[in-house]
């Protein structure tokens, strides 16, 4: 499936103030990045536009900035790994008001080839987050031509994703998309549109609501959809299972119960836990030591949560992904940070490490987990973004994607 979109190499950016939307939402351990993926995922759209000769302006959003801006969320230490990582300054414009004086400053004294990062631009709040006229236009100001790389982000109708590119548009400029955006739709788009067959889809993770809505769309495209994580307890619990303490959208069971139906009548199969690992309440710290014990998933006691799929079950999703010819899989099977629940993500992990198949990586922790567990270099593709990767996946038109100019 084709991008129909103008991408960076439509436009030659010498002598022109370029605004890119990255993804720099990284994850940070005392100030420290702990995992540069998305910096390094970045870099070629940035380097296409220096080696142009363009006034290079980044921005992107840190962490949800849930209490105001500060030091904590600011893009501080992204601007010194990517100074590191291109092997020349970035200039970080540390104001929290991100566009403005400060802002415009830095930018009057850019020369071709510079590169300028502002700072997080959800320290601007609901401007940000509501897609503000306002905020959109300053940083539409800042710039005469704007490019979408932020694919992470692209499931987001803020700002500086979706809002600023009406006033580039108005000012005469274009909208185009990078090459992380290119290279994320392309593979994303192949495996779904025209996937090699058995397709298996994998679900699992913690943002069950989210998840949920997803499982319609891709039961329409895949031939095994499986289930795990705390997404499983749902369906159990729609079977008329006890599920005990575990995590469970009440207000979904309908739902599970219609994609129960779907998936018969579409003769596609549909895999549930059939054991899982339980315990007496989620492990705190996450880490921490826990007792636990496995039984059948129709055997859930009351008083007990389940946190993992039991091993009868790894090895029936593993048996599931050795006949496939492409796997997509978001989110872990259990609770994985954990390393007395983390069995069955390892057992998934592995067997897409050993497929012949494509295998595709969604969400920030199946990513985590598949590099924790050294598996990284075997899988086809691991997405930059999690919630994008399965809006796409579901068929839905990304903010991101829409507000680029057609080609
Ligand atoms: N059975 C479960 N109960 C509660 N949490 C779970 C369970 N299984 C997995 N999780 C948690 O789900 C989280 C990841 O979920 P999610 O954010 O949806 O995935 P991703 O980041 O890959 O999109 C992990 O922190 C993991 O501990
Ligand atoms: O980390 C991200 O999403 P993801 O965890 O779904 O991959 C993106 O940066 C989007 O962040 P958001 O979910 O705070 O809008």
């Amino acid at each position: 499936m084709g991008l129909n979109k103008k991408s960076v190499d439509d436009i030659n950016a010498k002598g022109k103030r370029v605004l890119v939307r990255c993804d720099f939402n990284v994850p940070l351990k005392n100030g420290e990045i702990t995992d540069e993926t998305r910096i390094v995922a970045a870099l070629p759209t940035i380097q296409k536009l220096i080696n142009d000769g363009g006034k290079v302006i980044l921005c992107s959003h840190l962490g949800k900035v849930k209490n105001g801006p500060n030091e904590g969320e600011s893009l501080a230490p992204v601007a010194k790994r990517l100074s590191e990582k291109l092997g020349k300054e970035v200039v970080f414009v540390s104001d929290y008001n991100v566009t403005g004086e400060a802002a415009t400053k830095a930018v009057e004294a850019m020369k071709d080839g510079d590169v300028v990062l502002l700072q997080n631009t959800r320290f601007r709040g609901k401007e940000e987050t509501k897609n503000g006229e306002e905020f959109s236009k300053e940083l539409a100001d800042l710039a005469d031509l704007y490019v979408c790389d932020a694919f992470g982000s692209s499931h987001r109708a803020h700002a500086s994703v979706a809002g600023v590119t009406k006033f580039i548009t108005a000012k005469g400029g274009e909208n185009v998309v990078g090459y992380l955006m290119q290279k994320e739709i392309n593979f994303l788009g192949n495996a779904v549109e025209n996937p090699v067959r058995p397709f298996v889809a994998i679900l699992g993770g913690a943002k069950v609501a989210d998840k949920l809505n997803v499982i319609s769309n891709l039961l329409e495209k895949c031939d095994t959809l499986i289930i795990g994580g705390g997404m499983a307890y749902t369906f159990l619990k729609a079977k008329g299972y006890e599920v005990g303490t575990s995590l469970v959208d009440d207000e979904k069971i309908d739902y599970c119960k219609e994609m129960m139906e779907k998936a018969e009548k579409l003769g596609k199969k549909l895999l549930l836990p059939v054991d899982t690992t339980i315990a007496k309440e989620f492990p705190n710290p996450i880490d921490a030591e826990i007792e636990v014990s496995v039984v059948d998933s129709n055997a859930i006691p009351a008083d007990m949560m389940g946190l993992d799929i039991g091993p009868k079950t790894a090895e029936l999703y593993a048996d599931a992904v050795k006949s496939a010819k492409t796997v997509v899989w978001n989110g872990p099977m259990g609770v994985f940070e954990n390393p007395t629940l983390a069995k069955g993500t390892i057992a998934v992990a592995k067997s897409l490490a050993e497929t012949d198949a494509t295998t595709i990586i969604g969400g920030g922790d199946s990513a985590a987990a598949v590099n924790q567990l050294g598996f990284g270099d075997k899988m086809s593709h691991i997405s930059t973004g999690g919630g994008a990767s399965l809006e796409f996946l579901e068929g839905k038109e990304l903010p991101g994607v829409a507000a680029a100019d057609d080609k």
